[in-house]
Formats: C-alpha cells, sequence, structure tokens
C-alpha cells in the first residue's frame, strides 16, 4: 500500500507537487497519469524518500521509506533506465545491489530469468539497448521480491513485444496481491493496463477512479441504425432519451445500448447497428487535464 497525504515537494521556488493525497491499493495495477511536467516523478521520487516534503507525506505500508526496515524487501522501482553503471555486467549490477541488500545471490539468477535477459547475463551494460536496459531496471525492482512496486515510464523506448510483457508482468504482480502504481503520459496505454488512475496536473489531484468508470465518463452516446428509423427515433423519446439524426443512423443519448434494444425489440423494430461510442481516451485526457498543461503547443508557459 502507498499512501500520499498533502504532500507537496518544490525546487527553489518551483512546487511541483502541490498539496496531492491518494491512496495506492494492493491487488490493483493503478496508473499514474499526467502530462509532462505534472509532478508524477517527483510523486515517485518522494514515496521512496529521495525527496523531502515540503509539507505532507508519502508512506510505504505505513511508513516513510527511511524508516522501512529492508527497503528493497519492500518496495521495489524503476524510475531511470540509464542509472545502472554501464561498465559494469547485467549480473554483476545485481548482485552490487542483492549483497548490499542482503538478498541471496541465487535471487539475481531468478530475476534475469524473469526478465528474459538470462543469456546476456554477462555482457557489460553500456552495450544494452533502451529496452534491455528497462528490463535490467525492472530486474532490479523486483530483486527483493517486494509487496510493492513503481514504475516510472516503463514502455519508454519498449518494441511492442517488449510493452506487451511489460503490461503482462504488472497484470501477474498485482494478481498475486501487490500493490503496482505506473506512471505514463499516454492514456491509450493505461486503458489497456490499468484498473485504477490517478490523474494530476500541475502537481495537483485532477481524478481518482476506476478505469472503466472514466471510460462511462467520456461516453459519447450510441450510435443507432434501424429498419424504421423515424418509429425507433418516436420510441426512444417517448422513454427519455435525446435523438440526433446522424447520416442514416440515429445518434442517442440518455439511454444505454442495452435499453434501446429492449425498446427496439418491444416495438417490433429491427436494428441494423448498436454502437456504444467512447470519446477516445486521449481526447478524454486532453478534456481533463488541458487547463493544466504545463506548455501548451504553442510553446509558452501559461
Ligand atoms: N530537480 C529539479 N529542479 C527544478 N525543477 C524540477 C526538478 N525536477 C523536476 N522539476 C520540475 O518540477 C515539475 C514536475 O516535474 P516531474 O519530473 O515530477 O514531472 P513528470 O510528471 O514526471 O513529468 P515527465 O512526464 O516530463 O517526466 C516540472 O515543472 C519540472 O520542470
Amino acid at each position: 500500500m502507498i499512501e500520499v497525504v498533502g504532500l507537496t515537494v518544490g525546487y527553489g521556488d518551483k512546487i511541483a507537487v502541490d498539496d496531492l493525497t491518494f491512496t495506492v491499493k494492493p491487488g490493483l495495477v493503478t496508473g499514474f497519469l499526467g502530462p509532462n511536467g505534472a509532478g508524477k516523478s517527483s510523486t515517485m521520487r518522494a514515496i521512496l524518500g529521495l525527496e523531502a516534503p515540503r509539507a505532507g507525506a508519502a508512506l510505504v505500508n505505513g511508513r516513510p521509506y527511511e524508516s522501512l526496515k529492508e527497503p528493497m524487501r519492500q518496495v521495489g522501482a524503476l524510475l531511470d533506465a540509464s542509472a545502472a553503471h554501464g561498465g559494469r555486467s547485467a549480473a554483476a549490477h545485481l548482485w552490487c545491489l542483492a549483497r548490499s541488500n542482503g538478498i541471496a545471490r541465487r535471487r539475481v539468477d531468478e530475476v534475469l530469468e524473469q526478465v528474459g535477459l538470462a543469456e546476456v547475463a554477462g555482457r557489460r551494460i553500456a552495450g544494452f539497448s533502451l529496452g534491455m536496459r528497462q528490463r535490467l531496471g525492472i530486474a532490479a525492482a523486483l530483486l527483493g521480491d517486494p509487496g510493492v512496486l513503481m514504475f516510472d515510464e516503463p514502455i519508454n523506448g519498449l518494441d511492442p513485444e517488449g510493452i506487451r510483457w511489460v503490461r503482462d508482468l504488472m497484470r501477474r504482480m498485482a494478481d498475486e496481491g501487490r500493490t503496482v502504481l505506473v506512471s505514463s503520459h499516454l492514456m491509450g496505454e493505461m486503458a489497456l493496463t490499468a484498473d485504477h488512475v490517478v490523474v494530476i496536473g500541475r502537481g495537483r489531484l485532477i481524478a481518482d477512479t476506476a478505469m472503466t468508470e472514466l471510460i462511462e465518463r467520456f461516453q459519447r452516446g450510441v450510435l443507432v441504425r434501424a429498419a424504421d428509423r423515424r418509429a425507433l427515433a418516436e420510441v426512444l423519446r417517448a422513454n427519455g432519451a435525446t435523438v440526433r439524426e446522424e447520416g442514416d443512423g440515429l445518434s442517442v443519448s440518455g439511454v444505454d445500448a442495452a435499453r434501446i434494444g429492449e425498446l427496439a425489440l418491444a416495438h417490433g423494430i429491427a436494428l441494423h447497428e448498436l454502437t456504444p461510442r467512447n470519446a477516445s481516451l486521449e481526447e478524454a485526457f486532453m478534456e481533463l487535464t488541458g487547463e493544466s498543461v504545463e506548455f501548451g503547443s504553442g510553446g509558452a508557459a501559461r
């Protein structure tokens, strides 16, 4: 479990995280979304004790990071995939981390296997692609077999197979009852991965909701095509729907697709199409965070 309570983080006179409160629960993949500069990394760094809060707190399993016993066994994080020492081999890098945290050697081999780097374990990290570095960073996060995992933009630089692998891994970790927080600035990616989302902009909370609710909130009505369009429109209006003609069909809001289908059946009207429409998630994201984008496309700070 991660608890962020009234967290404020600043750099000089810049407030990066502003009185932010949310909880990340075990057993779910929680997406942490926000435009560039929203404060996601700063929040994650505060959770890991790498930033001292100006106010509030960030707790892992009820305690600040500094006071955790054997922190790598409680929380694992991928923050910056380029952080590993290039001159070392993947195995040596992980073994260094393991040894300084009292973790057994065999765990290094296990995580290398788990992230698909066993075959290149002896190679120097300097020659690794970005995707391999991401995998190595994830191996380091898993090393202590922690109950809490945080990944900052883990799919950056990965190919489709790699993206899928990260997605599956996060799902598996959550299914095992772990707490998983993953940041992204891509809503579409989150829709495929996250059960819950925390959206921030300019350091402030914008939404903290189930992914399905967020999708529902941005529903854009139902497109219906029917053998007898006029008759169907009448029935729907009589049942409280708002109906608008669209091409050779109807755009219906105020009643859901199931109700439309039932009403059509009850009145003997054949349906040719019944399509619930969502705003694309990227549109939803823009709508949610539009006011809070630090640098608009014009390049000027707002
Ligand atoms: N070390 C620092 N010194 C000064 N300002 C900083 C520092 N780190 C972050 N900031 C500023 O704090 C704000 C939040 O940055 P942060 O990296 O936490 O956002 P983010 O949501 O992770 O963005 P991104 O998706 O671009 O990584 C930004 O305005 C950023 O410029």
